[in-house]
């Protein structure tokens, strides 16, 4: 085990964008951790020995999780519960789980429900691509990224520290919030968004006006970026809504209004609120910049610079 290492042996089950990242990250920057792995396909499995992303790659749940001191489940999030009852009697003594799932208050009752015995620390890396599966990782995802905990207040401080550790070995920061909040707070800022490249992509396409070859050809700019968003994996993406309906509900409801405003001010012909909303969305973006945290360029050169 390396010095900076926080745990011994990890254990990643689900080796897809995210697992294959994980387990990546842990042999560049925690070298000497042990990787075990394990995924539900075989195809994904025999993907992840050939490209050599763990040290044991066994064909059950069981086997690979029996000898680690940290547990990752990296599965969509109605896959979670599944995933942890195929755990349930092969953990470890003292192992913590947790999970990299995008919404995180059903993720923690179905973990619950599966392993009323077990330690959990849930969390989220806010980090990822369009992409999915074990040869779309890359190690350096999580650089720079939040990765959000969210312990339960009765959780000791030493296991919420020492996955602190690990996800700040891999580069990330890290923040604790509720399980709640981060849910609505991931409404906003990631689910939504989603939601709406999938709609005027969906949209796009269905118009008659329009033929879908000019929709193709046309496509530069604005369109073209929630062409991107509009391709990510649809398990992930049904899952994260199904498990987070409460909030996402809630938010497109005031994204209806603010939309009905600027479907009226549009009509009316107000351009000083078209200007006004422009102005004030125009800031935030500059701010987010300010911040280090717009990086499709430099996440392209990450990619692109990444020999794991
Ligand atoms: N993709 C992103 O941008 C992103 C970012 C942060 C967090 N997440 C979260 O990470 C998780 C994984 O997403 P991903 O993008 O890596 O998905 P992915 O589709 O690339 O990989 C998921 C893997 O899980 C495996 N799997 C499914 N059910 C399983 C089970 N019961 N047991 C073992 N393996 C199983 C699948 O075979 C697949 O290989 C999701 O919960 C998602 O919300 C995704
Ligand atoms: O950059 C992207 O492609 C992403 O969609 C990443 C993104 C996000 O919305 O920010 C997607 C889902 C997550 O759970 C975390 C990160």
């Amino acid at each position: 085990m390396s010095d900076a290492a926080p745990f011994s042996s990890v254990a990643i089950v689900g080796l897809g964008l995210i697992g294959s990242s994980v387990a990546r990250g842990v042999r560049r920057y925690m070298p000497g951790v042990r990787i075990a792995a394990y995924d539900a396909d075989p195809a994904v499995r025999d993907t992840a020995r050939r490209l050599g992303l763990a040290d044991n790659i066994p064909d059950t749940a069981a086997e690979a999780v029996a000898d680690a001191a940290l547990v990752i489940l990296c599965v969509p999030v109605g896959a979670m519960g599944a995933a942890a009852r195929d755990l349930a009697g092969a953990l470890a003594p003292h192992a913590l789980v947790t999970d990299v799932g995008g919404s995180k208050e059903s993720v923690l009752a179905a973990l619950r429900a599966a392993l009323p015995d077990a330690l959990i620390v849930p969390g989220h890396p806010v980090a990822g691509t369009e992409h999915s599966g074990p040869e779309a990782g890359f190690a350096t995802l999580f650089r720079g990224r939040w990765c959000i905990l969210t312990p339960d207040e009765g959780t000791p401080d030493a296991p919420v520290a020492a996955l602190r550790a690990f996800w700040e070995a891999l580069g990330a920061n890290v923040e604790l919030m509720t399980p709640r909040h981060h849910d609505r707070v991931l409404a906003v800022t990631s689910h939504v968004p989603h939601l709406i490249a999938y709609a005027i992509v969906g949209t796009a396409s269905d118009l008659e006006q329009v033929t879908e070859s000019e929709v193709i050809k046309f496509s530069a700019g604005g369109f073209r970026d929630f062409t991107r968003i509009a391709a990510s994996d649809p398990v992930m993406w049904r899952d994260v809504f199904l498990n987070n309906r409460e909030a996402v509900l809630e938010i497109l409801q005031r994204l209806t209004e603010d939309v009905t405003m600027l479907q009226r001010a549009i009509r009316w012909g107000d351009g000083d609120a078209l200007f006004d909303l422009f102005t004030r969305t125009r800031a935030i973006r500059r701010s987010i910049i300010a911040e280090g945290q717009d990086d499709a360029a430099v996440d392209f050169g990450r990619r692109h610079d990444d020999s794991a």
